[in-house]
């Protein structure tokens, strides 16, 4: 298995300033090499901040948007337009600022959409999207090999919306699922699962503040997915974690590779 990497970045406001560059380049190579790329978004402050400096990056015109395929690695379950859900997030921060292809913006249906209140009929539709992606980028195969996903982690160790000991993390087959009981709310959410989320290229992690220490700690300390599902999470080619001073603080010194 290939080794996860670690860059620690002083702050939460440096982290995702760098983080966005180096989305600038990744999308940048990926369209070089293939015509399009894709990205997986996260909600949360972290990758709420990444898009927000992305917007604000002159280099972000680098990238052709209208060539970029956008899905979410996890969305709270919502009605449209709710301000909660990751889509709006990310609309506000970023995908409202650019000129993305609509078609190429691969949403979760909400809670008032096609499905009504129905997170799993939501979660089904979402993976037959990822099905259709992936057979019309690589010819077969359940889901796409995202260019990178972009990842939150929680206090408790959760990523995407795949919670310690749920019956998300223990998933082997299904690509997305409905996730209820959420200890964060909203209680109801949709999910990419462990095994949809290793199909990417590259998986980062990003996430900051002291009340992520214990459960990065854990991880690179060893822990299981099962008790810790961003464990889980990782990349055909790259898993990078990339974490604040704070987030990092109770990971041995040798294994944090200390950046400004
Ligand atoms: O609820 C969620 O939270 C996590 C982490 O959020 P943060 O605010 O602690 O950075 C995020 O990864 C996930 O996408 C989101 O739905």
């Amino acid at each position: 298995m290939i080794q996860s990497e670690m860059v620690v970045h002083r702050d939460g406001d440096l982290l995702a300033a760098a983080a966005a560059a180096r989305l600038v380049t990744a999308l940048v190579d990926a369209q070089a090499a293939r015509g399009s790329a894709s990205l997986v978004l996260t909600g949360g402050r972290t990758g709420t901040a990444v898009l927000a400096h992305l917007r604000d990056s002159p280099a972000r015109d680098a990238v052709d948007w209208s060539r970029v395929d956008l899905y979410w690695g996890d969305e709270r379950f919502l009605p449209s337009g709710h301000p909660d859900r990751n889509e709006t997030q990310a609309r506000a921060a970023f995908l409202d600022h650019v000129p993305v292809s609509p078609e190429r913006v691969h949403v979760v249906e909400p809670s008032d959409g096609r499905f009504g209140d129905d997170p799993d009929a939501a979660a089904d539709a979402y993976a037959d999207v990822l099905a259709a992606a992936a057979a019309q980028a690589e010819g077969d195969g359940s889901v796409p090999a995202f260019d990178v996903c972009l990842l939150g982690v929680g206090e408790e160790g959760h990523t995407a919306s795949i919670f310690p000991d749920s019956p998300a993390v223990h998933e082997t087959e299904r690509t997305v699922v409905a996730v209820r009981d959420c200890p964060k709310p909203p209680p109801t959410r949709v999910s990419l699962t462990l095994p949809a989320i290793r199909r990417s290229v590259q998986v980062w992690l990003m996430t900051t503040g002291e009340s992520k220490a214990d459960a990065v700690a854990s991880v690179f300390g060893g822990a299981g997915e099962v008790a810790l599902p961003a464990a889980g999470a990782r990349g055909q080619r790259r898993t990078l974690w990339l974490l604040d001073a704070g987030a990092a603080a109770k990971v041995s010194e040798e294994r944090t590779s200390r950046q400004a």
